[in-house]
């Protein structure tokens, strides 16, 4: 089986495919777009990456493009702890200055107060991952640039790290979400998941008062437990949202088809994104 994943090679989504299916052939791609495409066009059975942060919230570009571009389902999720180190070129190790940091906008977002503090006015440069951040470093050793990222990264791409641990806050960890046009095609992982999620992406019909209320209402008196619930635009007009709504349980016969039916009847529409097992890695 075929997996796509958000590259080059030590990404944190390549750490996340190599404990999720280490069996398996992995594809790097440089963007998350074309890592999405590549699952929609059939090029991959399965395509790995990242949708939320803990610190930093969601990864819109993965949202956006999975509810208007692609006909992809969430088969899987993974969370995985991230920790953030600084890491230069060989030549540049003997305490020289440091004139750009780059990396993913997630990782210098995560390590907004350590910048802010060690690197006050040193530019920094947005790379689409944190392993494309330590290959440009790698590449441009005149550039005096540093990279954010993870070990894997370091040693790949033969930087030497100067700070380890530079994320702000303790607890960071990132949610990588699992995609196929084939429900049925999550390998089964040896630890079994007994802890599943469905993900629905809900439209409200248009200026109605209390029409989120009501929604909310539908899971509350099932006591269906929300875990996310984010406003997206929906890209034709300001002021026009949809809503991603993330309920802690699989599909099933009766209580969230009963739900989803209740909001139909309010006039929203749904779409269910995936129903999909949860392992943290
Ligand atoms: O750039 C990477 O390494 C990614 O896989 C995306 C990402 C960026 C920052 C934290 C977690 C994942």
């Amino acid at each position: 089986m075929r997996i796509g994943f958000l590259g080059p090679c030590a990404t944190f989504t390549d750490l996340a495919v190599r404990r999720l299916f280490p069996q398996e052939e992995s594809v790097p791609y440089l963007t998350i777009p074309e890592c999405i495409d590549a699952a929609a066009a059939g090029e991959t059975e399965i395509s790995v990456v990242p949708l939320e942060n803990a610190l930093e919230g969601s990864v819109n570009i993965t949202l956006d493009y999975l509810v208007h571009e692609v006909p992809l389902r969430i088969i899987g999720e993974a969370t995985a702890p991230i920790q953030q180190h600084l890491m230069v070129h060989p030549a540049n190790a003997g305490g020289k200055e440091i004139e750009l940091v780059c990396s993913h906008s997630h990782a210098l977002a995560q390590c907004h107060k350590f910048l802010h503090h060690e690197f006050r006015g040193v530019p920094s440069q947005n790379t689409t991952s944190t392993a494309a951040a330590a290959m440009y470093v790698r590449d441009h050793p005149e550039v005096r640039a540093a990279a954010i990222g993870n070990g894997l990264a370091a040693e790949e791409y033969g930087l030497v790290i100067v700070k380890q641990d530079i994320h702000d806050y303790k607890y960071n960890h990132t949610r990588f979400v699992v995609l196929s046009s084939a429900p049925e095609s999550m390998p089964l992982l040896p630890n079994e998941s007994d802890f599943y999620k469905t993900t629905l992406m809900v439209t409200l019909p248009a200026d109605r008062a209390g029409a989120l209320h009501q929604v909310l209402s539908a899971f509350s008196w099932r006591k269906l437990n929300l875990s996310k619930i984010e406003s997206r635009p929906m890209k034709t007009g300001l002021g026009k949202y949809f809503f991603i709504i993330d309920i802690d349980m699989k599909m099933e016969g009766i209580l969230l088809p009963g739900a989803m039916a209740e909001l139909e009847a309010l006039g929203c529409s749904v779409k269910v994104l995936g129903s999909y097992p949860s392992y943290k890695i």
